[in-house]
C-alpha cells in the first residue's frame, strides 16, 4: 500500500469527521429509540398481550439489571482491553440479539402462554440492556478519539441528539409502525439496531485506517503511543470518597430517576388523565412518514430552513450585517410558514399522547446545546442544577395534583426544559471534578448508580399504578374507567425534593474543594 507522507490523518477531514459522526450515532438512535418506545405500546400490551401495569414495568425495569450489578463496569474494562471496534461489535451484537429474542418472545415464538411470552420478553430485555449502556459508552469514545482538537463539544452534542431523536420517533411512531400490534412494533426497533450495527462495521473500516495513520506518524516522530488509562477499583474509591463527586454521582439518579421512567409512562398518563388518543383518526396527521399533500410542502420548508440554518453557520466575518439579518428572517419566516401549513396536522398530533409525549425529548435535542453553551459561557452549573430540578418537582405535581391540561402541557415544558438544563451543567461537571484519566471510570460509575434508580422506578410507577388501582383494575381493562396516576407520579415529586437537596450540597462543596462549577468553562477559582 502507498505510504501517505503528508502528515495528515483522515480525522483531519471535516468532511471525513462528520461521516464518522453519523455512522457512530446510528447505534445510539438506534438503541435509545429500542429503550423508550415501549412507552408508546403501554396500552396496546395490555389489551393485546394482557400484560399489566406491574408487567409492563417488569419489563421495562429488568432492562436494567445487569448493569446494576457491574455490567457496565465489566464493559469498560473490555473496552480497555479490545479497544472500541470490538467492544462495539460486542455489545452492539448483544443489544440486537437481546432485541430480537423480545420480538420473537412477543410474536409467542417461545410459547403462547402469557408468562412465557413475558419472561422470554424480559429475557431479550435483559440482553438488550446489557448491550446498552456500554453501547453508549462506546460511541462517545469514538467521538472523543476522531473529535478531540476539534469540535469535540458540538459533535458529543449532536450524538446524543441522535439518541434523544430515537427515543422521540420510537415513542411518537411505535404505534403507527405496529399498525394495531406490537410485534410488527417491535421487529421494526430490532431491524433498526441490525442496520446501524452495518453502520457501525463501516465504521470500524474508518478507525483501522485511522489507527494505521497515527501509527504510521508516531513512527516516523519517534512518539511513543498515547497510552490509555485503564479502569482501576482504586480510582474507584478515590472517587466515592470525594464529597463533590459524591452529590453529582447521587443527583445523576434523583434526577434521571425523575425523568427516564416518566417518560415510559407519560404517553399513557396523557390518554388516561388528560383524555389523549393512542391512535390518529385514520389516515390523518401521518404526513411525515407515509406522505400525503403536505409532504412536498414539508420537504421546501425542510429544504429552506437548512439553507437559511447552513447560511446563518457561515463565520460572521465573511457575510455581511443586512446579509445575517436575511438569514434569521429566512429561518423565521420558513418555521412560521410550516407551522402555519401544518396547523391542522399539529392539533392531530397534540391531542395524541405518544406524540406529545415525545416532545419532552425532541425539545432536548435543541435545548441542551443552548443551555450547554450558556454553561461554558457563563459558568452557574450548580445553580442551573438546582433550577432544574426545582421545574421537576412544579412539572410533577402540574401532573398529578392537578386535572388541569393546561396545566399538564406546562408540566410537560417544564420537565423538558429540566431535562435539557440538568444533563447540560452535569456532564461537563463531572469533567471539571474528575482528572481526565479517571473520567472513563467517573462515568461508568454514575451509569451504574443512575440504572439502580432508573430500574427501580420504570418497575415501581407500574406496581404502584396498579396498586392504586386495585379497586378498578377490572373496569380499566373493560375499558369502562380510566387509570389514576396521581399517586404514582406524586412519587417522582420525591426524585425532584432529593435532587434539589443534593444540588444545595454539590454547590457548598464545590465552595469548599474549588472545582470552579459555578464559573465559565476553563476559568479557574482564585
Ligand atoms: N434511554 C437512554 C439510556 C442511556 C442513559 C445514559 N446512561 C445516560 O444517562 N445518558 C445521558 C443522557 O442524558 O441521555
Amino acid at each position: 500500500m502507498k505510504k501517505d507522507t503528508s502528515g495528515k490523518t483522515w480525522k483531519d477531514s471535516v468532511a471525513l469527521r462528520w461521516v464518522v459522526l453519523i455512522l457512530v450515532s446510528g447505534l445510539m438512535f438506534s438503541t435509545y429509540w429500542f429503550q423508550d418506545f415501549f412507552s408508546g405500546l403501554k396500552g396496546l400490551m395490555e389489551s393485546e398481550l394482557g400484560f399489566t401495569s406491574e408487567e409492563f414495568g417488569r419489563l421495562i425495569g429488568f432492562t436494567t439489571i445487569a448493569n446494576m450489578f457491574g455490567m457496565i463496569i465489566v464493559g469498560g474494562i473490555i473496552l480497555d482491553k479490545w479497544g472500541l471496534r470490538l467492544a462495539g461489535l460486542l455489545f452492539g451484537g448483544l443489544a440486537a440479539v437481546g432485541a430480537v429474542i423480545v420480538a420473537l418472545g412477543s410474536a409467542g415464538f417461545f410459547g403462547e402462554d402469557k408468562s412465557v411470552m413475558l419472561n422470554t420478553m424480559i429475557l431479550g430485555r435483559i440482553m438488550f440492556g446489557s448491550g446498552l449502556e456500554v453501547v453508549c459508552v462506546v460511541c462517545t469514545r469514538a467521538v472523543v478519539k476522531w473529535f478531540k482538537g476539534y469540535e469535540l463539544a458540538l459533535a458529543m452534542a449532536i450524538n446524543v441528539g441522535f439518541g434523544r431523536l430515537g427515543t422521540a420517533l420510537g415513542m411518537a411512531l411505535s404505534v403507527d409502525i405496529g399498525k394495531g400490534f406490537v410485534t410488527p412494533a417491535i421487529s421494526f426497533a430490532a431491524t433498526l439496531i441490525g442496520l446501524t450495527l452495518i453502520m457501525f462495521l463501516i465504521y470500524i473500516v474508518f478507525d483501522i485506517k485511522l489507527d494505521r495513520q497515527v501509527k504510521g506518524q508516531n513512527a516516523g516522530n519517534n512518539l511513543e503511543e498515547e497510552e490509555e488509562e485503564d479502569f482501576r477499583f482504586s480510582d474507584l474509591i478515590k472517587l466515592i470518597t470525594n464529597s463533590s463527586f459524591l452529590y453529582i454521582a447521587l443527583l445523576c439518579v434523583t434526577f434521571y430517576a425523575g425523568v427516564f421512567p416518566f417518560i415510559q409512562y407519560a404517553p399513557d398518563l396523557l390518554v388516561n388523565k388528560f383524555g389523549f388518543s393512542y391512535n390518529l383518526p385514520e389516515g390523518q396527521g401521518n404526513f411525515i412518514l407515509f406522505g400525503s399533500t403536505n409532504f412536498g410542502n414539508t420537504m421546501v420548508y425542510v429544504g429552506l430552513f437548512i439553507f437559511g440554518l447552513a447560511f446563518s453557520m457561515i463565520p460572521s466575518k465573511r457575510k455581511t450585517a443586512a446579509g445575517k439579518m436575511l438569514a434569521y428572517l429566512v429561518i423565521f419566516a420558513v418555521f412560521y410558514a410550516a407551522i402555519y401549513s401544518m396547523r391542522d396536522t399539529l392539533s392531530l398530533w397534540l391531542q395524541n399522547g405518544p406524540k406529545t409525549a415525545s416532545l419532552i425529548p425532541l425539545g432536548t435535542i435543541l435545548f441542551t446545546p443552548i443551555f450547554g453553551n450558556y454553561v461554558d459561557k457563563k459558568g452557574k452549573a450548580a445553580s442551573l442544577m438546582i433550577l432544574g430540578s426545582f421545574l421537576l418537582i412544579f412539572a410533577h405535581i402540574s401532573l398529578s395534583v392537578f386535572n388541569n391540561v393546561i396545566l399538564g402541557y406546562l408540566g410537560l415544558v417544564s420537565l423538558g426544559v429540566a431535562f435539557s438544563l440538568v444533563p447540560a451543567a452535569m456532564w461537563p461537571s463531572v469533567a471539571k471534578i474528575v482528572a481526565e484519566k479517571r473520567l472513563g471510570t467517573a462515568y461508568a460509575t454514575m451509569f451504574t448508580l443512575q440504572n439502580w434508580g432508573l430500574g427501580l422506578f420504570f418497575w415501581g410507577i407500574g406496581a404502584v399504578l396498579d396498586l392504586a388501582n386495585k379497586q378498578n383494575l377490572e373496569a380499566i381493562r373493560a375499558g369502562e374507567m380510566m387509570y389514576d396516576y396521581t399517586i404514582p407520579v406524586l412519587m417522582l415529586v420525591v426524585c425532584g425534593v432529593v435532587s434539589i437537596f443534593l444540588s444545595f450540597l454539590l454547590k457548598k462543596a464545590d465552595r469548599r474543594q474549588k472545582y470552579g462549577l459555578e464559573l465559565p468553562s476553563g476559568q479557574k477559582p482564585e
